[in-house]
Formats: C-alpha cells, sequence, structure tokens
C-alpha cells in the first residue's frame, strides 16, 4: 500500500449523487477512512460550502463543476466521475488549478445500449400508450402502427463506444444499420456510414443519438431535422438533454409526425429523488421517459464504482494520471524507498530547469524524473533519496509558475 506525506486518515473523500459502495471498499481497502457520502448531486452554493476541505471529489452526470466552485476548492487533488460524461466539469479550469479529472468511459456502455433497444422494440409496437391506456381502464387490441424490428432501417448517430455496441446488438435482430459520425469509422457488420446527418435521417426508421454534449452537439435535432425524419419514425435520446429539442419534440408527437419517442436525459434534469420532473413530454403517452438511467444497472454501477475509485487512489498513492481526461498522462512505478516529489506547473520554458536547479542546488540525486504536458499544464515527478525530499519540496513550491506540488512518500 502506497503512503502519502499527507496521513491518509486527513484526506478527506466527499462521493455525491449516489455512488455505488464499490467505490468505497476500494478507498477503504486502500487505507482512506473520511468518506463522506450524499445521495444527490449538490447545488453550486453548497458545493462551495461542502468542498473547501476536501482532497478528492467523486460525482456523477448532474453535479456541475464550474471555474467558480473551483476557486472555493483550495485542497482538491482530483475530480472523478463515475460515469462516462465530463460535459457537467470545467475540465481547463480544473487543469489550471492542477486538479486531475478521472472518468470511466466503457464501464456503462453495454446497459445503454441494451436500455436503447428495448424502447426500440417496445416503441414500434406502440407499447408504452397501449400501457398507458390499460393502466387508465382501457383496451387498446389492434395491430394499427405496431410492427417488427427486423427489417427496420436504424440510425445511429455518433459510432462510438455506445453506438457501436448498439450496432452489433441491433444487426441481431435483423435490423439494417446506419450511422452518422463526424469521424470516419470502421463500420462493425453490415453497418454503413451516412453521407451527412440528413441522409441518416431520411434513411432511418428509428433515430438514436450517442453523442458527447459539445457546442457542436447542442441542440442537434430540432424541427428542421425532425422535419427530415420519415413520417411515424422513432427518436430515441440517451445522450445528453442538450441535443434534441425538447418543445420541437413534443410538438412531432402531438402532430402523429413521430410515432414515438424514448427519452432518458433532459436539458434540466431533478436533483435528486425527491425533487420534481418537468418537462413538456409529460401526458405523452408514446413517449417513454426515463430518469437518466441509461447507465443505472447494478453491473454497470459497481464496475464504474470501483475503476473511478482504483484512479483515483492511484493518483493519491503514487501520483498515475493514466486516462485523465484532463490532465498530462503520466503512468509511474511504484518507488520503494524513495520520496516522490510531484510538481504541476504552468507549461512555460524554463520551468523544468528551474525545478532541477533545486535539486542541483541542494545536490539530491535524482532516481527517476518523468515529464508530460497538456495544453496549458506540465507535470513532472522526481524521485529522490528519503529524507532529502522536505526542503526541496518547500523550494519546488516556490518556482515561478508551479500550480501546486505534494510530496508521496
Ligand atoms: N443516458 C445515460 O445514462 C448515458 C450513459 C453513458 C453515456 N451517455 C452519453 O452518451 C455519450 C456517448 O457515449 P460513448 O461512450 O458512446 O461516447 P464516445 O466518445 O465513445 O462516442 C461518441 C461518438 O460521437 C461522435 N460525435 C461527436 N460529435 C458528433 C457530431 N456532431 N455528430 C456525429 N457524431 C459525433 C464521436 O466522434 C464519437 O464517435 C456520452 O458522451 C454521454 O454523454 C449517457
Ligand atoms: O455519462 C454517463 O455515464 C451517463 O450519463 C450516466 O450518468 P449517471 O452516472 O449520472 O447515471
Amino acid at each position: 500500500m502506497g503512503k502519502t506525506s499527507l496521513d491518509k486518515s486527513k484526506i478527506k473523500f466527499l462521493l455525491l449523487e449516489g455512488i455505488h459502495p464499490s467505490a468505497l471498499e476500494v478507498l477503504r481497502a486502500a487505507g482512506y477512512s473520511q468518506i463522506e457520502t450524499i445521495p444527490k448531486a449538490l447545488g453550486p452554493e453548497e458545493l462551495k460550502e461542502q468542498i473547501a476541505d476536501v482532497h478528492f471529489l467523486g460525482i456523477r452526470s448532474t453535479t456541475h463543476l464550474s471555474a467558480d466552485v473551483f476557486a472555493q476548492a483550495h485542497k482538491l487533488v482530483a475530480v472523478g466521475c463515475f460515469c462516462i460524461g465530463t460535459n457537467q466539469v470545467d475540465l481547463d479550469a480544473a487543469r489550471e488549478r492542477g486538479i486531475a479529472v478521472f472518468n470511466a468511459p466503457y464501464s456503462n456502455t453495454r446497459s445503454v445500449a441494451e436500455l436503447v433497444l428495448a424502447e426500440a422494440i417496445l416503441l414500434l409496437r406502440g407499447v408504452p400508450e397501449k400501457n398507458a391506456v390499460a393502466h387508465r381502464g382501457g383496451w387498446l387490441k389492434s395491430a394499427a402502427n405496431s410492427y417488427e424490428i427486423r427489417g427496420k432501417t436504424l440510425g445511429i448517430v455518433g459510432y462510438g463506444s455506445i453506438g457501436t455496441q448498439l450496432s452489433v446488438l441491433a444487426e441481431g435482430l435483423g435490423m439494417r444499420v446506419v450511422f452518422h459520425d463526424v469521424v470516419a469509422k470502421l463500420p462493425l457488420g453490415n453497418a454503413r456510414q451516412a453521407r451527412s446527418l440528413p441522409e441518416l435521417l431520411a434513411a432511418s426508421d428509428i433515430v438514436t443519438l450517442h453523442v458527447p454534449e459539445l457546442p457542436s452537439t447542442k441542440w442537434m435535432i430540432g424541427p428542421r431535422e425532425i422535419a427530415a425524419m420519415k413520417p411515424g419514425a422513432i427518436l430515441l435520446n440517451a445522450s445528453r438533454g442538450t441535443v434534441v429539442e425538447i418543445d420541437a419534440l413534443a410538438d412531432a408527437i402531438r402532430s402523429k409526425k413521430l410515432l414515438g419517442a424514448a427519452i432518458d436525459v433532459f436539458p434540466t434534469e431533478p436533483r435528486g429523488n425527491k425533487d420534481e420532473f418537468q418537462s413538456p413530454l409529460r401526458g405523452l403517452d408514446n413517449v417513454i421517459l426515463t430518469p437518466h438511467i441509461g447507465g443505472s444497472t447494478m453491473e454497470a454501477q459497481a464496475n464504474i464504482g470501483q475503476e473511478v475509485a482504483e484512479k483515483l487512489v492511484k493518483y493519491s498513492d503514487n501520483g498515475t494520471t493514466v486516462s485523465s481526461v484532463n490532465f498530462p498522462e503520466v503512468s509511474l512505478p511504484a518507488h520503494p524507498g524513495k520520496h516522490r516529489l510531484l510538481h504541476i506547473h504552468r507549461n512555460v520554458p524554463g520551468v523544468l530547469t528551474q525545478i532541477n536547479k533545486v535539486f542541483s542546488d541542494l545536490q539530491i540525486n535524482i532516481a527517476a524524473q518523468y515529464l508530460q504536458t497538456s495544453g496549458d499544464v506540465g507535470y513532472v515527478v522526481t524521485d529522490v533519496d528519503a529524507g532529502s525530499s522536505e526542503q526541496a519540496q518547500e523550494l519546488l513550491a516556490q518556482v515561478p509558475g508551479t500550480i501546486r506540488s505534494r510530496v508521496l512518500f
């Protein structure tokens, strides 16, 4: 087990949004005991109060971490996003403060793909509406507007981890798959890449969205795109709430331009299970509304808890930043018998010279040194003999351009 210069009993973790207990198991097994858990997301003001003395913060998709919030997080070393998306975090602001951000890029891929396929089948049979009517005492036994999924065309927008997984599963059910991505992608099976989004929209019986939240994906499906879809088509969105213009979708369902929709993510989502969900889609029977549960399976959550907690422990104990989404990536070996100095600084000429001048002036022998930069930030890790690190650490903190430094032993 690695040791840190700061006693582990003093290192504080705050885990929000009902992160799976597997994360706690990993942290406790690594010797961390100060772990507070809160089952919901916090708003900016509460967050600012809560994170003032926190070293490691765990969130999911609902907690927004802005530059303003980071400005109050004086002790924060790293953020773990216990999910795939990291759009809820101002990654540049975190990096500029020397805060590394990690996520779990693949752990819930399968869960999302399964949910989307299930919804496609139910919507093609009109099940949500028939179910709602039956709950109200009605009986809608009819084959009108009910179809098999076999032979239908699935249009996948965003052919990444989830899009490709879905592509394989859909072909297994006898569907035709067409996809649109901004990057040229290797089509799996018999899938084919559409030349444009309009081409995909015109060709698909079911359109499903799997793009990240980016300026280029904001409101990418609005009235014009819905108009370009086949009459009676179905729209699925389990990506991010800002990708679809919800009012336009509600109009298209009411006018019966679209047969149905399944929406898992919304422009505004409740922070916790006790808050009210508001949406223009409420009350539309053939729209499946789910509370952002695309990745919420026991399998996915247990894996995510373990994966992200392990990344935080590795960074805390050893300095490794591999797979960080905003930080220079350095893979570090163990450092038995050595003290490890971690130095995060502005990526400007001369900082490495200044760092090494500290070691040279103090006549400290460098056992190993690692450097990586990412954008405007540099990360230098130096292993030195035990006993000589304390003075070096003090001087390193004074090197012009230093963002933060710490020592592990
Ligand atoms: N509902 C949920 O619970 C849930 C769960 C997991 C992920 N998600 C969301 O799904 C998104 C996709 O996940 P993933 O793991 O497949 O991500 P990914 O990064 O593997 O794939 C995203 C794909 O979208 C493509 N893309 C980007 N901009 C595009 C554009 N303008 N048009 C077309 N394609 C574009 C990328 O090139 C990439 O191939 C995540 O970013 C996350 O926001 C939601
Ligand atoms: O980005 C993700 O992985 C999904 O949106 C799931 O987010 P969640 O952890 O808040 O369910």
